[in-house]
């Protein structure tokens, strides 16, 4: 039997304002803005624009909460999340529904971002133990040792392709470490986020848990506030240079997970059936592309180029049609916005103007009652990309695959590399030397070996060069909202 969603609107959230301090609270300013459904183009409703004024107010409250929270027993603040965790499970189905409805992204594959959320916080609360120090023998005569300290309010100013998974996932390691949170909704998609407000509203104590809704400025006046203590992004390289730069006045430390241009490398001896799917999959038409860590640029050995870009085009013409995102059936959801598909149209006009073969999609899709006034675009591949092409080094962000064919081992590797990015990368091969010798090559902080796209809880997952630093998912995820404190006693 076909799984029965709630209605809409019984899902919406009926606040529209600012969460903190344990209440909901009308902006200063009284400034809001329209959110949209990118699968209808049609406004949804008006939701409150977090101020620089509303920002320190909600700083203060979450620094006065800070002062008990870090000093709550970790168990105790263990319980927390778990409630917090078995909520959101509770209410998957709604905060699917509300980011299907404000992401365009299907509702099928939402669903899984509630419960992955779910899971991170029960992950996180499962490793409060790890929260331990050190004794050092440094001398006989004294006593070394040390603590793991909260840092404070910490600010997690998410992208918008995953609101119920960020906002739900990214609150648990900070939470669990003893530091207050305040998250940034993005201004795209801040719907679900409210409602995750109202269900977490008294799980946790008055200013431990934020929800900011608002645009840029919100996010710089997080970055730039004296008593943030840490401030973390999922967004764009150009937003990461922005906060980086706004954090130094105040020394305060970031931890960012950046774009990528990520590739997947198929070797000769690569099986055929499972590289078809990988590269379909990678590329997370499902989403229009819209994901960080897909394998936007495919490298096939020249011995089966023909045969799998063959393969792959029938493998997405069959799994991937846009269709309405809050549709259980749904394969395929829209970009974001206007300005989103105008922007990968053009990256599209850019490739066929510089050579490369268009060879499925490339553009809007037919008018239909199913995708009218949505921003979609076509599933889209391109063969016989060069490397000098804007698609094949700028992130598009966009349902755009670039396929390049490849001889000499060592020219691919140099290909692979020469980008400012380096999040994920994928290689598809029989042999276990190719696998290691290959993952050891590429400039990537998260490798996978004949498969794409998935996390696993507790393996670290972030980027190198321009794509981030640090690492989540993870105890160092769990440490990094720490500071150590080292203390000495004379024995003497
Ligand atoms: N590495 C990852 O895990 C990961 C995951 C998802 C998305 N992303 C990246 O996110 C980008 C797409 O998302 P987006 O368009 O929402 O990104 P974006 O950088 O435009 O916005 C991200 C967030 O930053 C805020 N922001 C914008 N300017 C700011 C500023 N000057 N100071 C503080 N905050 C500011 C926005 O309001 C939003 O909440 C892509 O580059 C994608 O690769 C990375």
């Amino acid at each position: 039997m076909a799984m029965q969603l709630p209605s809409i609107q019984d899902s919406l959230p009926s606040h529209k304002d600012l969460f903190y301090d344990g209440q909901w609270h009308a902006p200063s300013n009284k400034q809001d803005r329209e959110t949209y459904s990118p699968g209808t183009g049609k406004v949804i409703d008006r939701i409150a624009d977090a101020g620089v004024e509303d920002v320190d107010r909600a700083v203060q409250a979450a620094r006065r909460a800070f002062e008990s929270w870090r000093s709550t027993p970790a168990q105790q603040r263990a319980a927390c999340m778990r409630r917090a965790a078995d909520l959101m499970r509770k209410h998957a189905k709604e905060l699917a529904l509300l980011d299907a409805l404000n992401t365009g992204n299907p509702v099928a594959e939402m669903l899984n971002d509630a419960n992955m959320a779910a899971a991170s916080l029960d992950y996180f609360a499962g490793l409060t133990p790890m929260l331990r120090g050190e004794t050092i023998p440094q001398s006989t005569s004294g006593f070394h040792y040390t603590i793991r300290e909260p840092l404070g309010v910490v600010a997690r100013i998410i992208a918008f392709n995953h609101p119920v998974l960020f906002a739900g996932g990214k609150m648990a390691a900070p939470l669990a470490a003893g530091n207050t949170v305040i998250i940034k909704p993005p201004d795209q998609a801040p719907i679900s986020c409210l409602r995750l407000a109202e269900i977490l509203s008294d799980v946790f104590p008055p200013g431990v848990l934020s929800i900011l809704p608002g645009s840029a400025e919100c996010g710089r006046a997080l970055s730039t506030h004296p008593m943030v203590s840490k401030v973390t992004l999922i967004g764009s390289v150009a937003t990461g240079k922005a906060i980086q730069r706004a954090a130094a006045d105040t020394l305060k430390p970031t931890l960012f997970e950046l774009g990528g241009k990520n590739a997947l490398l198929a070797f000769p001896d690569a099986d055929i059936d499972k590289l078809v799917d990988g590269v379909a999959r990678g590329m997370n038409f499902t989403w229009a592309g819209q994901s960080c860590g897909s394998t936007s640029r495919v490298f096939l050995h020249e011995s089966h180029h023909d045969e799998v870009l063959d393969r792959v085009c029938q493998f997405v013409k069959t799994n991937y049609a846009p269709g309405v995102p809050t549709d259980m059936s749904t394969t395929m959801g829209p970009v974001i916005s206007k300005a989103a598909q105008d922007r990968v149209l053009s990256y599209i006009a850019s490739a066929v103007d510089e050579g490369a073969t268009l060879v499925l999609g490339g553009k809007v899709p037919a008018a239909s009652p199913v995708t009218d006034g949505g921003y979609f675009v076509e599933p889209t591949i391109f063969a016989n990309v060069r490397p000098d092409m804007r698609i094949a080094r700028e992130e598009i962000f966009g349902p755009v695959m670039a396929v390049f064919k490849w001889r000499d081992e060592d020219e691919l590797i140099r290909q692979v590399n020469d980008t400012p990015y380096g999040l994920t990368a994928a290689i598809y091969t029989r042999s276990l030397a190719t696998a290691h010798r290959t993952a050891a090559r590429v400039e990537a902080g998260f490798v996978w070996v004949n498969q794409v796209g998935r996390h696993f809880l507790g393996v670290p997952f972030g980027g190198v060069k321009e794509s981030g630093g640090g690492r989540e998912e993870c105890l160092d995820e769990l440490l990094s909202f720490t500071q150590i404190k080292s203390v000495n006693l004379s024995l003497s």
